[in-house]
C-alpha cells in the first residue's frame, strides 16, 4: 500500500520505517529540516535500538520529505505528530494535530483514509472526522501503544491493534487490516470500536500504567517509615497472577514524553466532560510520582549536610528509561537540574543522552564515562537503570572515587555488594 507518515518522531520515524520493512511504499513528513535530512540519509534522528538498521534496509520503500504536497500519491495517512502538555494548564496542546490534519485536507479525497496514531483527548476523532470526511476521504484512530527501547518489535509485533472507525465503517478497518497484514497473521489481537472508544483505550491504559508505578511508590514511602522493603514486597504481590510482577519496580518514578502528560491530559478532558471526579486519583498518581524525586533531593541532602552549594554529586543516567536518548520529563535530569539551581556541582552520564539532555540542562557538568562522572564526587546516585551502571562493580567503583554514599534511584543495584565493598547504600523504599 502507499502510506504516508505525517510527524517523524519518537513515533512516526518508526512508525514509517516499520510500514516499508512489512512490504509499505512510505512516504515520512515533518516540519523539522534537520530531521528530514537525518532521515533521508538513513540516519535515526534520535536513538532507538533497531531503527538505524531499518532505515537503511528500507531505502528503496522509505523516503521523507518536508513537502506535505507529497503525500497525495499516498492513499492511507498516518498522523503521529505531537500532543504535548499546553504550558500553564494540564490539557494536551492540539495546535500540531489541527495543523496537521489542515494541511493534508487539500491533497485527500475519496479512497483516503486518514489514521489518527497521537494520543489526543476523547472527541478528538469525531471533531476531526467532519473535516476530513468533507473532502470525501474516511477517518479512523488507531493509537499506538509502543514502548521507546522497544519501539521497533513493538510496532512489528505488537499486543494488540486497535481500530476506532465511523460506526459500521468497514472499508476503514478492511483498509488497516491490509496494512497490518503480517502482525494479523501471526493471530496479533485486534478490537474493532468507535472513535471515542479507541481514544479512551489509549489514555486509560497509560493512566493504569501510572497507577501501578504509583501504588508501588506509595508502598516504598511506607516502607520508608516502616523498616520494610519494597522490593520484596513487590515481588511477593507480583506473584499474584491478578496483580503482576511488571510495572511495579519502585524508585524515582515515570517520567518521559507520554505518561505524565497523559495522565494530566485525561484529567483535563474529563474535567471539561463534567466527570473530573472520576480521575482524581490521578492527581495522588501525579504527586505521589513527583514526590519520589523530592525524596531522591532529601537523601542527598542527608548525606552533605545542609550546605549543598560547592558540592560535587556524581549522576549515572540522565534518560527518562535506558535504551533510549529521551529525556522529556526525566526524573534524573529533573533531580540532576534542581540540585544545579542549588549551586552543586553535577557531573553528570548517560550512554545515549547527554546530548538531549545538553540541550536541555546545559549547566550541568556532562562526562563521557561512570568512570569520569563519579571522580571527585561526595556523593554517587544512579538515577537511570542503564545496564552498563547495573553492572558497576562496587570494589572498581571505589578505585575512581573517594566517595562511599550510592543513591540507587531505581533499586536496580546488589545493595549486599555495595555494602560489603565499603558502601553506605540508600535505595528508594529498601532498607
Ligand atoms: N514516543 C512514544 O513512545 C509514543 C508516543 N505516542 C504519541 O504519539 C504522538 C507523537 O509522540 P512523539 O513521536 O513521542 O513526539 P515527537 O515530538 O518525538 O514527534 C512529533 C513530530 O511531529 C512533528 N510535527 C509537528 N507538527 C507537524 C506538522 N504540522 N506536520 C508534520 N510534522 C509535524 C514534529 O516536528 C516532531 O518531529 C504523541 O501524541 C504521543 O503521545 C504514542 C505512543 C508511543
Ligand atoms: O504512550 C506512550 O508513549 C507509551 O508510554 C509508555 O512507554 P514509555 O514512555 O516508552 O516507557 P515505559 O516503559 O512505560 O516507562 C515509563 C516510565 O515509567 C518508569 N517505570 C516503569 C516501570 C516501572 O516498574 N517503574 C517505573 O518507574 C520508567 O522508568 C519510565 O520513566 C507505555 O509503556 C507505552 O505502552 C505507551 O505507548
Amino acid at each position: 500500500m502507499r502510506i504516508s507518515v505525517i510527524g517523524c518522531g519518537y513515533l512516526g520515524a518508526v512508525h514509517a520505517a516499520c510500514m516499508a520493512e512489512l512490504g509499505h511504499d512510505v512516504i515520512g513528513v515533518d516540519v523539522d529540516q534537520a530531521k528530514i535530512d537525518a532521515l533521508s540519509e538513513g540516519r535515526a534522528p534520535f536513538f532507538e535500538p533497531g531503527l538505524p538498521e531499518l532505515l537503511k534496509a528500507e531505502h528503496g520503500r522509505l523516503r521523507f520529505t518536508t513537502d506535505i504536497s507529497e503525500v497525495s500519491h499516498a492513499r492511507v495517512h498516518f498522523v503521529a505528530v505531537g500532543t504535548p502538555q499546553l504550558e500553564g494548564s494540564n490539557a494536551a496542546d492540539m495546535r500540531f494535530v489541527d495543523a496537521s490534519i489542515d494541511a493534508l485536507l487539500p491533497h485527500i479525497g475519496p479512497g483516503h483514509l486518514v489514521v489518527g496514531k497521537s494520543t489526543v483527548p476523547v472527541g478528538t476523532a469525531a471533531r476531526l472526522a467532519e473535516k476530513v470526511e468533507a473532502t470525501g476521504a474516511e477517518l479512523a484512530w488507531n493509537p499506538e501503544f509502543l514502548r521507546e527501547g522497544f519501539a521497533v518489535s513493538d510496532t512489528l509485533t505488537p499486543d494488540r491493534l486497535v481500530y476506532g472507525v465511523r460506526r459500521g465503517d468497514d472499508r476503514a478497518s478492511d483498509v488497516l487490516d491490509e496494512v497490518y497484514r503480517r502482525p494479523l497473521s501471526t493471530g496479533t489481537p485486534r478490537i474493532i470500536t468507535d472513535y471515542a472508544t479507541a481514544e479512551l483505550v489509549k489514555v486509560s491504559a497509560n493512566a493504569f500504567l501510572a497507577t501501578k508505578i504509583s501504588f508501588i511508590n506509595a508502598m516504598a514511602e511506607i516502607a520508608e517509615v516502616t523498616g520494610a522493603d519494597v522490593t520484596t514486597l513487590a515481588d511477593a504481590i507480583g506473584h499474584d497472577a491478578r496483580i503482576g510482577r511488571r510495572f511495579l519496580n519502585a524508585g524515582v518514578g515515570f517520567g518521559g514524553g507520554c505518561l505524565p502528560k497523559d495522565i494530566r491530559a485525561f484529567q483535563a478532558r474529563a474535567e471539561e466532560l463534567g466527570v473530573g471526579h472520576a480521575l482524581a486519583f490521578l492527581d495522588d498518581v501525579d504527586q505521589v510520582n513527583l514526590r519520589r524525586r523530592q525524596r531522591v533531593l532529601d537523601l542527598i541532602t542527608d548525606a552533605l549536610g545542609t550546605e549543598l552549594a560547592g558540592r560535587t554529586v556524581a549522576v549515572l543516567g540522565v534518560t527518562f528509561k535506558p535504551d533510549s536518548d529521551d529525556v522529556r520529563d526525566s526524573p534524573a535530569l529533573d533531580i540532576a537540574a534542581r540540585l544545579a539551581l542549588r549551586g552543586v556541582r553535577v557531573k553528570a552520564t548517560d550512554p545515549e543522552g547527554i546530548e538531549t539532555a545538553r540541550a536541555k540542562v546545559p549547566s550541568l557538568d556532562y562526562h563521557p564515562s561512570a568512570r569520569d562522572a563519579v571522580a571527585g564526587a561526595e556523593v554517587v546516585t544512579v538515577l537511570t537503570e542503564w545496564r552498563e551502571f547495573r553492572e558497576l562493580d562496587p570494589r572498581e567503583v571505589s578505585t575512581w572515587t573517594d566517595a562511599r554514599t550510592i543513591i540507587d534511584g531505581r533499586n536496580c543495584l546488589d545493595a549486599g555488594a555495595w555494602r560489603a565493598a565499603g558502601w553506605t547504600y540508600h535505595g528508594l523504599g529498601r532498607p
